[in-house]
C-alpha cells in the first residue's frame, strides 16, 4: 500500500514538473537569450541527489566547471548561481527594483506571518514602513548610543564570566553565542524590567526557529505539492509562532502598562528598540511611520534572530583565525594597549581609532561570510543577467563566500591577512564593492550593518583587551565550516584565557 502511495506520488510530481517546465519554457517567449548553462539532474528530482553535504564547495566547484551564471535544477525549483562582481552588480545594482524579491521556503513564509516581515516581505509599502524604523534605530548614531549601556551589561557579565575561568579551556563559541542572544534581546525590550523567564523562553523558541529554518524542505523543491507538508515543518513552524506571538504580546503588554510611569523615563543608554516604537505613536512631529502590532512583533523577533548568530559567529571565526595567527594576535592588543590602555576597559567610543582590529573584523568577513549566499532574491518578471535569460521566480543565489575568495581577485585568497584592509583604498562592506558584500547591496542590503559592525568590533576588542588566549593544546584550530541558516564554524572554538589587564578590579 505505501509503495503504491509512493509511486502515485511520483507520477503526480512528475506530471507537475512537466507541466512546469513547459509552462516556464512558454513564459520566456520565443526569442528570449538561453538559460545558463548548468549540470544535467535526474527526471522529477533534478539536481537535487548530487548536492551533498556541503553546499559551498559543490556550488563552488559547479562554478569553476560551468562559470559565474550556472542553473540548477532543484525538485521543480529553478535556481541561477551568480559567481562574480560585474554580474553581481547587474543583480544587486543596475536591475535592483527586479531583483528586490524574495523566495520565501515554506517554513520562512511561515515564520514571517506570510512575508510579512522585512526579510521575506515584497518591496511594499509596509517594507518600507518597517525597515524604515529599523534603519533609524540601527543606523543613527543617536539610536545607537541611546542603546549603548544595554549593550555593555551583557557583555560585561560574560567578560566576568570568563575571568571566573581563567586559565581553564572556555567554549568561546558559545559563549558569545549565549551573550550575543542577550544582547540583542536587551536591545529589543530590556531597557525596563521585561521578565527572565520569557526571555528564557524566547531564546528556546529561537533556536528551534533557527533549526527549521535551515531544515531541507521536500515542499520548497516542489511547491505544487506543499500543501501536503510531508515533514511537517509547516506546522511545526505554525506552532512555534503561535507561542512567539504570545511571548511577544506580553512584552509589549507589560509595557504599555508602564507608559508614563517614571520607569520609562529611561536613562541615558537604556532606551530599548520597544520603547522607541512605542513613543513614535505619542510623536506627532516624528517623520517615521507608525507600526501595527503584527509589524512591531514581525521586527522584535527577526532582529534577534537576524541580529544574533550572524554577528557571534563571525567572532567565533575571527577569536580563531587570530589563535592560528600569533602575529596578526600582537598586532591587534598593541593597538588596543596603545588607544585603550591596561587600566581599562573597552568603550564603544574606542572603536573608530581601533584601525587593525577593524581590518580583523574585514577580513573575517571575507573568508567567512555568515551568510554565504546572501538571502536568495528572486525576479519579479523575467529579466537578462549577462547573456541569458533569468525567468520569473527563479531563485538567485550569490555564491558570496567564492568571489571573496576568488584568486582573480585577491592575492593568496585562502590566508588570514587583514592588512590588505588597511590601504585608504581597500574594498568597504557598505555594498559599493561587488567583489566585497558580506551584507549584500541595493535596496535590500542588511540594514543592521552600522549594529552589526559595532557589536562585532565591541566584542571582539573587548574579549581581546581582557585576556590573552591560547589554544587548548597548542595546535592550530580547526577552522572547518557548515553551512546552516549562517556560516558557522563546525567545531565552535575553545580557548583558554588569561587575565591581561592590570586592575583586577575591573573585571568584577
Ligand atoms: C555580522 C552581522 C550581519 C551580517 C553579516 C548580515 C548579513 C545580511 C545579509 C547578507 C542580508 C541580505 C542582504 C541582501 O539580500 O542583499 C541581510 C539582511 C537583513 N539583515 Fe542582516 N546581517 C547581520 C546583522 C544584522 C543585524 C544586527 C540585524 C538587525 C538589527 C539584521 C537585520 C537584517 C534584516 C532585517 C535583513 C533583511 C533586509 C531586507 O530584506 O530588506 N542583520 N543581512
Amino acid at each position: 500500500m505505501d509503495l503504491l502511495l509512493l509511486g502515485a506520488l511520483l507520477l503526480i510530481m512528475l506530471l507537475l514538473s512537466i507541466f512546469w517546465y513547459k509552462n516556464a519554457s512558454w513564459n520566456l517567449g520565443g526569442k528570449a537569450p538561453a538559460l545558463p548553462p548548468g549540470p544535467r539532474g535526474l527526471p522529477i528530482v533534478g539536481y537535487l541527489p548530487f548536492m551533498g553535504s556541503d553546499m559551498l564547495r559543490k556550488l563552488t566547484d559547479l562554478y569553476h566547471k560551468y562559470g559565474p551564471i550556472y542553473k540548477l535544477r532543484l525538485g521543480s525549483k529553478l535556481a541561477v548561481v551568480i559567481t562574480s562582481p560585474s554580474l553581481v552588480k547587474q543583480v544587486l545594482r543596475d536591475q535592483d527594483l527586479i531583483f528586490a524579491h524574495r523566495d520565501p521556503t515554506v517554513a520562512g513564509f511561515t515564520y514571517s506571518r506570510g512575508a510579512k516581515d522585512v526579510v521575506f516581505s515584497p518591496p511594499n509599502s509596509s517594507w518600507r514602513a518597517m525597515r524604515k524604523v529599523l534603519v533609524k534605530e540601527t543606523q543613527s548614531s543617536s539610536g545607537l548610543d541611546a542603546s549603548y549601556q544595554l549593550r555593555k551589561e551583557q557583555l560585561r557579565k560574560a567578560i566576568g564570566y570568563v575571568y571566573s575561568k581563567s586559565g581553564e579551556a572556555v567554549g568561546f563559541g558559545e559563549l558569545v553565542f549565549q551573550t550575543q542572544v542577550n544582547v540583542v534581546m536587551n536591545l529589543m525590550w530590556g531597557g525596563i524590567g521585561s521578565e527572565e523567564r520569557l526571555g528564557t523562553e524566547f531564546k528556546a523558541l529561537n533556536s528551534e526557529i533557527s533549526h527549521l529554518l535551515a531544515k531541507p524542505n521536500v515542499s520548497d523543491f516542489f511547491p505544487l505539492i506543499s500543501w501536503l507538508d510531508l515533514q511537517g515543518v509547516k506546522k511545526q513552524m505554525g506552532k512555534v509562532v503561535d507561542s512567539l506571538d504570545k511571548i511577544l504580546e506580553s512584552f509589549i503588554n507589560e509595557r504599555e502598562k508602564l507608559s508614563g510611569s517614571s520607569l520609562v523615563k529611561n536613562e541615558v543608554g537604556r532606551k530599548d528598540f520597544l520603547q522607541t516604537v512605542l513613543e513614535l505613536k505619542e510623536n506627532k512631529d516624528s517623520d517615521l511611520p507608525t507600526l501595527s502590532r503584527d509589524q512591531l512583533k514581525s521586527l522584535l523577533s527577526e532582529i534577534v534572530s537576524g541580529g544574533s548568530d550572524t554577528a557571534a559567529t563571525t567572532v567565533d571565526f575571527a577569536m580563531a583565525e587570530l589563535l592560528n595567527s600569533p602575529e596578526a594576535m600582537r598586532e591587534v592588543q598593541k593597538e588596543l594597549s596603545d588607544v585603550v590602555g591596561m587600566s581599562n576597559m573597552v568603550e564603544e567610543f574606542h572603536l573608530p581609532k581601533l584601525h587593525y582590529l577593524k581590518a580583523v573584523i574585514k577580513e573575517t568577513f571575507r573568508l567567512h561570510p555568515p551568510v554565504p549566499f546572501l538571502v536568495p532574491r528572486s525576479p519579479l518578471q523575467n529579466s537578462t543577467v549577462g547573456e541569458y535569460t533569468i525567468p520569473k521566480g527563479t531563485k538567485i543565489l550569490i555564491n558570496v563566500w567564492a568571489i571573496h575568495r576568488d584568486p582573480s581577485i585577491w592575492d593568496s585568497p585562502g590566508e588570514f591577512k587583514p592588512e590588505r584592509f588597511l590601504h585608504d583604498d581597500a574594498a568597504d562592506f557598505k555594498g559599493n564593492s561587488f567583489q566585497f558584500i558580506p551584507f549584500g547591496s541595493g535596496r535590500r542590503i542588511c540594514p543592521g550593518l552600522p549594529l552589526a559592525e559595532r557589536m562585532v568590533a565591541y566584542f571582539l576588542a573587548s574579549f581581546l583587551h581582557s585576556f590573552d588566549w591560547k589554544s587548548e593544546d597548542g595546535k592550530k584550530l580547526d577552522m572547518s565550516e557548515t553551512v546552516g541558516i549562517v556560516l558557522a564554524k563546525t567545531n565552535p572554538t575553545v580557548a583558554i584565557p588569561t587575565p591581561r589587564l592590570t586592575d583586577a578590579s575591573l573585571y568584577i
